[in-house]
């Protein structure tokens, strides 16, 4: 298992805007953290920074001691595969079952995209699939259109894709975003329990205070583009972390914590 290491990390995008600025902090094999911040403030840049989606204008990402940032599109791909994302709208193929959308999830692991066809697919890679669709409680909804699903379902769904990946992080990215505050409980406590027997890290962007301080072992704040809080569970309360979506807010009064994991 890695460590992802973001040393001094700035985006500016074309059109001017510095979307993150200098921001540091290493995520330790197996940590669970909280990534928070206001609309705006860089998170999902920070992502796609992070899964290779976008290259920072400055500074280096390191999974593990490879600097992901400087790595070729070939040379990033096995890196890629180890990286699992879960998304605020699921981003399932709608018209195709639910059996046929987690087999994909192990297209970057696979020879072709033929394999990851259901009909194509060998036993083991079928046999793998109803697994991880078993594991999130839906092995009978295989053969069901991922349309024809409730959202706590196809976000499920979205789970057991990643887990035919076989990753060793989880890069939620507000995964209970577009669910009802139950289902959203449902699917933070399903995607927690499984990240925890697989060991696996994860870094989860979410808005909401209470569920953060619940799940969360470390609480990454971005305002405007900046870290401004690196802090561990019982070091921060469910005010601090709401002034980090205020966009007026100080943050002299906050230690990063981020030295405590370097
Ligand atoms: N491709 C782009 N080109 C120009 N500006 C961008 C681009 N992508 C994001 N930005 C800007 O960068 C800043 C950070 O955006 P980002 O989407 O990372 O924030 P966020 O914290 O994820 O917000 P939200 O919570 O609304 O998803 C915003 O000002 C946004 O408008």
């Amino acid at each position: 298992m890695n460590a992802i290491t973001v040393n001094n990390v700035t985006k500016t995008f074309r059109d001017g805007t510095t979307a993150l600025s200098d921001v540091s902090f290493t995520v330790n094999p197996g940590e669970g953290v909280i990534l928070l911040g206001h609309n705006g403030s860089g998170k999902s840049t920070l992502f796609k920074c992070i899964s290779g989606f976008e290259k920072p204008t400055s500074g280096e990402i390191l999974y593990g001691d490879k600097d992901i940032t400087r790595l070729s599109k070939r040379k990033f791909r096995p890196i890629r595969k180890k990286l699992g994302m879960v998304f605020q709208n699921f981003h399932l193929i709608y018209n195709l079952s639910v059996f046929q959308n987690v087999l994909f999830g192990a297209m970057g692991n696979s020879k072709t995209f033929l394999h990851t066809l259901s009909f194509c697919a060998s036993d083991e890679l079928r046999m793998k699939a109803m697994e991880c669709l078993d594991r999130v409680g839906l092995a009978h909804l295989a053969g069901r259109r991922a349309d024809q699903l409730s959202g706590g379902q196809q976000q499920r769904v979205a789970i057991a894709r990643m887990l035919m990946q076989d990753p060793e992080v989880v890069l939620a990215d507000e995964p209970i975003a577009s669910l009802d505050p139950r289902a959203g409980r449902e699917v933070m406590e399903l995607l927690w329990e499984i990240v925890r027997e697989r060991h696996l890290t994860v870094v989860c962007i979410l808005h909401q205070t209470e569920v953060a301080l619940e799940y969360g072992e470390r609480f990454i704040g971005l305002h405007s583009g900046k870290l401004v809080m690196d802090q561990v569970q019982g070091q921060v309360s469910k005010e601090e972390l709401s002034t980090l979506y205020n966009k007026e807010s100080s943050f002299e009064s906050f230690s990063k914590a981020g030295a405590s994991h370097e």
